[in-house]
C-alpha cells in the first residue's frame, strides 16, 4: 500500500491504494513503517510523500468509519512525521483532502501542482478534522480562513492554497522528479521551526470577533448541522488553548460528532450518492452501455424550466438552439437566460469568463430546421400529452437518427411521449427540478422501448452539466413526483381538518426542509397546481367543481382552488397562502385574509376544526411518502432506496443529515413506521397512499437491515 524505495539521498514513499489512495488501516502501516525506515536508512537525507496515480490521499477511509479504530491512528503516524530527524516533503497531485491534507500538514514542506486541490471536507460528512487539522491549520492561514475553510470543507485551489499560505511552492513539471530535486535541496535547511505546533496563531486576541462572525454565517448557511458550529469551536480553541489542550479540545468534539445521527446519515449521504451512478435496467447497466457524444444541443420551449436548462447546459459549455414558437416567447426566455447568468455571476457561482462565453453559444430560434443536426434535444414545453407527442413527432421528423431525444416531463409516462416517434429507443426522459439551474437532482427516466446508450447519454450528461443523475423506470409521476404527492396532499389535507399553513410549514422546517409545504406552492405557484388539478381531472375524464371531494377514487381537498379562485396565487400575486410584503415579495407572513378563507371552506362543507399536534402532522406527510416510496420499490420504479433518498436531497432539499426518507424510516424503525401507516390507513380511511405496502409489511416483519432492502426490490425490470 505504501511503496518505499531510494532515490540518491531521498526516501520516497509512494502511496498506492487506488482509487483515491484513502489513508485506510494499511496505508497508515505502510506510511508508519516507511518513516521509520527513511529515517535509520543512512542513504537518506530527506523523504518525499506522493500519491500514486490520480491523487495525493484524498482522505481517511471512509469505510473504516463506525468500526473499531485500529493502530497506528493518523495523529500517532503524524507525530513520527513531524518530529522525524530528516525533513518530510508532501508532494501534492489530484486531491489532498482530510487525513491526506493532516499528513501534508504534519510534515515539514508541502509543494503542490498547479491543479492540485486542498481541504478539510470532513465537515461534509458530519465530521471535523481529527488528527490536529483545525489547530495546524489556523497557525498557517490565520483564524477566519481556517475557520471558513474548516467549517465549509471547500477544495481550495493550489495557487489559492499558496495564498493562504499551506501550500509553499506550486511546481510544474513531472511531480516526482521536482520532488525529488526539492527534497534534496532542503536536506541542508534547519527544519524544525517548519513544524507547525509551535508557531503561533496570528491575531488570536482576536479570536471573539472572529468566532462570533463565522458561527453567525455557518448557523445560517448551515442551518440544522451540527458539524460546521463544532469546526468553529475547534479552530477558536487553537487560539484560546495551548496546543496539546487544543489537540484534546479537538479530539472531544471529533467523538462527539461520530456518535451522531448527523455523521452517520452525511457518511450514508456520501456512498449512496455515488451508488445511484451505477445504474441498471433491462438489457443495460453503467458497466455495458457506452454514452453518445453531445456536442450540440436543442432546448425546446423557453418557458422558465427551458431557460432554467438552457442556463445548465450553457454553464457547461454546451451550444444551445433555444427554439420557440414567436419571437415574444423566444425572447422572453433570452432575457431570462441573461438574468440568471447575470445573477449567478454576482453570487460568485459562475465566472465572467463562463457567462461571456454562454452569451456566443446561444442560439435563439423559431425553426425546427436549425435543430436538424444536434446531438440531443430536451423538450421543455407545457406539461399536456398532446403538445409533447405534438413536439415529438415534429423533432422525429426532423433530426437526425442518432439524436438522443429528452423530456422534461415531470409525470406523464414516457411511453406515452415516445409513442409519437418512429425511434422510441431514443427517446428518455430528463426531469429538471426547478429552479432548473440551482437544484442539482437530474431525474432520468426510461420507457419499455428506451435504450441502455440513450440512458447512458443522458447518465453522462447529468455528471457534465454538474447534476447528480438517478435513474427510474417510467411510470406515471416517476419517483420524485410520485412520492411528492401523499407528502403535499397530506399537507392541504391537515389544513382541511384543523392545523393552520403556518403549523405544517414549521413543522416542516423543524425537521430541517428549507421550506414549508405551503411556501412552496406560494413560490411554485396556486395556478399552477390548479392547473395540474385540472390536467389530472381531464385524464380521468371527469371534471373538478366546488363539490368535489373524490378524485380517481382519492380524496381531494378543493382549499387550493377557493385560493386560486380569489387570484391568489402565491408570491406573484402578493398573497396566496400567506401575505408577502409585495407583488413578487419573499417575507410570508400569516394573513387573517387566508385564514378566513380556511375558515369559511371548513364551514360551507361542514367540518369541524380539530387540533392536530405536531407528531401527526410529521407522521401524515413524511410516513405516507415513506409509503410510496416502499411501492416505488417494490414496483421495481427504481433499484435501491439511496435512489430514494439521493432523489429528495438532491430534488427536495430533504436535510442531508438525515439521510433521507428512507434511511430515515431504517432509524425509526420499520416495525414502528409499518404501524403508524396502519393507523392512518385506519383513521384516514380515503387515501390510496395509505393503504400499507406489502414490501414494508414484509422488511419490517424480518427485521431486515437497510443494507439488505435492495435485495427485495422487484427484479422484474432487469
Ligand atoms: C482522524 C482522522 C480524520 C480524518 C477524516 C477524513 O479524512 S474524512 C475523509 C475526507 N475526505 C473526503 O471526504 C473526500 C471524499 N472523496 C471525494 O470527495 C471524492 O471521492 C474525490 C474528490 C476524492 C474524487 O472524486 P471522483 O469523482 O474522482 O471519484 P468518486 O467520488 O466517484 O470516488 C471514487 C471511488 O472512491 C471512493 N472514495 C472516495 N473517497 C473515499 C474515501 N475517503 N474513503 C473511501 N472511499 C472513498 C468512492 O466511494 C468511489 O468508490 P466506488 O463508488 O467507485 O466504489
Amino acid at each position: 500500500m505504501v511503496d518505499y524505495s531510494v532515490n540518491g539521498s531521498v526516501a520516497v514513499l509512494m502511496v498506492n491504494n487506488p482509487p483515491v489512495n484513502a489513508l485506510g488501516h494499511a496505508v497508515r502501516v505502510g506510511l508508519k513503517t516507511g518513516i521509520e525506515r527513511g529515517a535509520k536508512d543512512s542513504r537518506v537525507r530527506s523523504i518525499i510523500i506522493i500519491g500514486k496515480g490520480q491523487t495525493f490521499p484524498a482522505g481517511a477511509d471512509i469505510r473504516e468509519f463506525g468500526k473499531p479504530s485500529k493502530e497506528p491512528w493518523l495523529t500517532a503516524v503524524g507525530n513520527l512525521i513531524k518530529t522525524c530527524s530528516k525533513p518530510v516533503v508532501a508532494a501534492i497531485h489530484g486531491t489532498c483532502l482530510g487525513g491526506g491534507l493532516e499528513i501534508a500538514l504534519f510534515s515539514h514542506y508541502r509543494i503542490a501542482v498547479s491543479s492540485a486541490r486542498v481541504g478539510f471536507p470532513e465537515v461534509t460528512l458530519g465530521l471535523l478534522p481529527g488528527a490536529g487539522g483545525s489547530q495546524r491549520l489556523s497557525r498557517l492561514t490565520g483564524l477566519p480562513v481556517a475557520m471558513e475553510m474548516i467549517s465549509s470543507g471547500r477544495h481550495v485551489p493550489a495557487r489559492k492554497a499558496k495564498e493562504y499560505g499551506i501550500i509553499d511552492e506550486i511546481v510544474s513539471g513531472d511531480l516526482l522528479k521536482t520532488a525529488l530535486k526539492f527534497a534534496q535541496e532542503v536536506q541542508s535547511r534547519p527544519f524544525k521551526d517548519r513544524c507547525l505546533r509551535y508557531k503561533v496563531v496570528p491575531n488570536a486576541d482576536r479570536v471573539e470577533e472572529y468566532a462570533s462572525a463565522a458561527l453567525t454565517q455557518v448557523k445560517k448557511k448551515y442551518k440544522g448541522f451540527e458539524a460546521p458550529v463544532a469546526c468553529v469551536q475547534a479552530v477558536r480553541s487553537s487560539a484560546e488553548l495551548s496546543y496539546e489542550e487544543g489537540m484534546k479540545r479537538e479530539r472531544d468534539l471529533f467523538l462527539q460528532l461520530g456518535q451522531s445521527g448527523q455523521a452517520k446519515a452525511q457518511q450514508y449521504a456520501f456512498f449512496a450518492e455515488r451508488a445511484v451512478t451505477k445504474w441498471q435496467m433491462p438489457g443495460g447497466s453503467y458497466k455495458t452501455a457506452k454514452p453518445l457524444p453531445v456536442r450540440s444541443t436543442a432546448v425546446i420551449g423557453a418557458g422558465t424550466m427551458g431557460s432554467g436548462i438552457a442556463v445548465c447546459l450553457l454553464s457547461a459549455g454546451l451550444p444551445v438552439y433555444l427554439l420557440e414558437q414567436n419571437e415574444k416567447f423566444l425572447q422572453s426566455g433570452v432575457k431570462l437566460i441573461e438574468s440568471i447568468m447575470a445573477g449567478s455571476v454576482k453570487l460568485g457561482k459562475v465566472s465572467m469568463e463562463t457567462a461571456k462565453r454562454a452569451a456566443t453559444l446561444l442560439k435563439p430560434t423559431l425553426s425546427y430546421d436549425d435543430i436538424k443536426d444536434v446531438d440531443l434535444v430536451i423538450e421543455a414545453v407545457f406539461e399536456n400529452l398532446d403538445i409533447k407527442k405534438e413536439v415529438f413527432s415534429k423533432l422525429d421528423k426532423i433530426c437526425k437518427p442518432s439524436a438522443i431525444l429528452c423530456t422534461n416531463t415531470s409525470t406523464i409516462d414516457i411511453n406515452r411521449i415516445s409513442s409519437a416517434t418512429s425511434r422510441p429507443e431514443k427517446v428518455v426522459g430528463t426531469h429538471f427540478f426547478a429552479p432548473a439551474y440551482h437544484m442539482k437532482l437530474l431525474e432520468n427516466i426510461y420507457g419499455t422501448k428506451t435504450s441502455p446508450e440513450a440512458v447512458a447519454t443522458v447518465m453522462k450528461l447529468g455528471k457534465t452539466i454538474n447534476k447528480v443523475p438517478v435513474l427510474v423506470k417510467s411510470c406515471h409521476g416517476f419517483l420524485a413526483n410520485r412520492m411528492n404527492a401523499p407528502f403535499s396532499s397530506e399537507a392541504i389535507f391537515l389544513v382541511e381538518e384543523g392545523a393552520s399553513p403556518q403549523e405544517v410549514d414549521q413543522v416542516n422546517e423543524d425537521f430541517g426542509m428549507p421550506m414549508g409545504p405551503f411556501k412552496v406552492r406560494d413560490l411554485s405557484g396556486i395556478d399552477i397546481s390548479w392547473r395540474i388539478n385540472r390536467e389530472v381531472a381531464k385524464v380521468l375524464g371527469t371534471s373538478i367543481t366546488k363539490e368535489t371531494r373524490f378524485l380517481g377514487g382519492n380524496r381531494y381537498c378543493g382549499l387550493n382552488d377557493d385560493f386560486y379562485d380569489k387570484g391568489r396565487y402565491g408570491r406573484k400575486t402578493g398573497k396566496g397562502w400567506y401575505l408577502y410584503e409585495k407583488v413578487g415579495g419573499k417575507t410570508a407572513v400569516a394573513d387573517p385574509e387566508a385564514e378566513e378563507i380556511i375558515n369559511s371552506y371548513r364551514q360551507s362543507r361542514g367540518i369541524v376544526k380539530r387540533k392536530i399536534t405536531p407528531q401527526e402532522i410529521f407522521e401524515r406527510q413524511f410516513y405516507s411518502a415513506i409509503n410510496e416510496g416502499f411501492r416505488i420499490l417494490e414496483e421495481g420504479i427504481c433499484n435501491m432506496p439511496e435512489e430514494i433518498d439521493i432523489s429528495w436531497i438532491y430534488g427536495f432539499s430533504y436535510p442531508k443529515y438525515r439521510g433521507g426518507p428512507m434511511f430515515y424510516a431504517s432509524q425509526i424503525g420499520l416495525q414502528r413506521v409499518y404501524d403508524r401507516i396502519c393507523h392512518y390507513h385506519e383513521t384516514c380511511p380515503y387515501s390510496i397512499h395509505w393503504v400499507p405496502n406489502r414490501l414494508l409489511k414484509k422488511l419490517a416483519e424480518n427485521n431486515v437491515p437497510f443494507t439488505q432492502w435492495a435485495n427485495h426490490v422487484s427484479k422484474s425490470k432487469m
